[in-house]
């Protein structure tokens, strides 16, 4: 380690002229890259993820702004004279190559010796687990197999750091979590620094260090998968990593007080705040929990069986509008955007393990009591 970091990014900002419009795609990003770290850039469709990361490799040239790879300026080096490589999602093998004259390619374009071309290729089918496949042709590999001869074809080079755009997109789930789990382990092997983009969340947690989620041309927080999960920097961190709820309103004397009798513990906090419960810390009953914990009344709206877990949509009675709402279960099956709990009739979703001893706590309009200790309250933005 030189205490460099990998890669920075020093406010960088890009604009695009399109019909007379200008569209800021990234809006002023700072962050840094930590060598041999994995991180990846996660946030939704348009945030500008893809954006940034071609500024990285050097395909875009950003409108303000500094890049630097290992502490040096390359904001006006041209991609091939920095030392990245990228991995796309529609990696283009060639087809009329076998897979070892694909992973050999770059290196006998700059003339490597053959037995250091044979040594390297070898090396590095068996990182990516496919010796003894050397003569396949792409045709004849699984979507997961092709996906791996091409982070092969990109390593093989040794570039200080690997760029990945949605690599795993095109296959199905199943293998898509496979080959997460064999990327990081990749990573790991060959100590590259990463950098990962994606708009899956469960992606990121599964194979990040850092995560920097982004929105709207912005990060929004950068962070670990724990730090992110469990204390929100926004409430659209709070929504786009896992499902959350939202309760806002005014603090006083660190308990801020719904109606029908609920109150959330805020400790420390006053005045306006909104606060964010993870589902899996909140507990569902018929008795009215104890002094000391975050308490709240009302009427489960929906109740759906998930195999490892029950999720209980409840809503409140918090007064107007506190009915049962029908998009109680959209909220719990799409991992909420968290944004619909502030509204009208709150609903709360609460999700239930089904561990050995666990029963059915409630049913469909059942009048229940929901309850969480102090701690598991994240007062947003504090
Ligand atoms: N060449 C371009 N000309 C004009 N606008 C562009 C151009 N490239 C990107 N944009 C716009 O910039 C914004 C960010 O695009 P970008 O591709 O970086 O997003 P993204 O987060 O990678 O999205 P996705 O996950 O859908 O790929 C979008 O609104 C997009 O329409």
């Amino acid at each position: 380690m030189t205490g460099l970091s990998a890669i920075e990014l020093e406010d960088v900002v890009k604009e695009y002229h399109s019909h007379g419009e200008v569209v800021q795609a990234v809006k002023g990003v700072t962050l840094d890259v930590a060598e041999g770290e994995f991180f990846s850039l996660l946030g939704p469709s348009g945030c500008g993820k893809t954006t940034t990361m071609r500024m990285v490799a050097g395909f875009e040239a950003p409108t303000k702004g500094l890049v630097r790879l290992r502490g040096q300026d390359v904001t006006n080096v041209p991609p091939n004279r920095r030392d990245v490589n990228m991995v796309f999602q529609s990696y283009a093998l060639f087809p009329h190559m076998s897979v070892w004259d694909n992973v050999a390619f770059g290196l006998k374009q700059r003339r490597t010796p053959q037995e250091e071309v044979r040594r390297r290729v070898g090396e590095m089918l068996e990182i990516v687990d496919l010796t003894g496949r050397e003569k396949r042709m792409p045709r004849e590999l699984s979507g997961g197999q092709q996906q791996r001869v091409a982070l092969a074809r990109a390593l093989v080079n040794r570039p200080r750091a690997l760029l990945l755009d949605e690599p795993l997109g095109a296959l199905d789930l199943k293998l898509r979590q496979a080959m997460q789990i064999e990327l990081k382990r990749i990573q790991r092997e060959v100590g590259i620094t990463f950098v990962y983009v994606t708009h899956d969340q469960n992606e990121a947690l599964t194979m990040s260090d850092r995560i920097a989620v982004m929105n709207d041309g912005l990060v929004e927080q950068l962070a670990g998968p724990r730090e992110l999960y469990e204390r929100p920097a926004t409430v659209f961190v709070a929504g786009f990593i896992g499902t959350s709820n939202l309760l806002a309103g005014a603090a006083t004397g660190g308990e801020l007080r719904l109606g029908g009798g609920g109150r959330v513990l805020v400790p420390g906090h006053d005045g306006d705040v909104t606060v964010t419960v993870r589902p899996e810390k909140i507990t569902i009953g018929t008795d009215e929990p104890a002094q000391g914990l975050s308490a709240v009344r009302g009427t489960v709206a929906e109740v759906v069986y998930l195999g490892t877990y029950n999720s209980y949509t409840v809503s409140l009675a918090d007064g107007a509008g506190a009915t049962e709402r029908s998009e109680g279960a959209d909220q719990t099956q799409h991992h909420s955007d968290g944004r619909s709990a502030a509204r009208g009739g709150t609903t709360i979703t609460v999700f239930q393990q089904n561990a050995v001893d666990a029963t059915a706590t409630a049913e469909r309009g059942d009048s229940v009591w929901l309850s969480w200790q102090a701690q598991h309250s994240y007062v947003i933005g504090s």
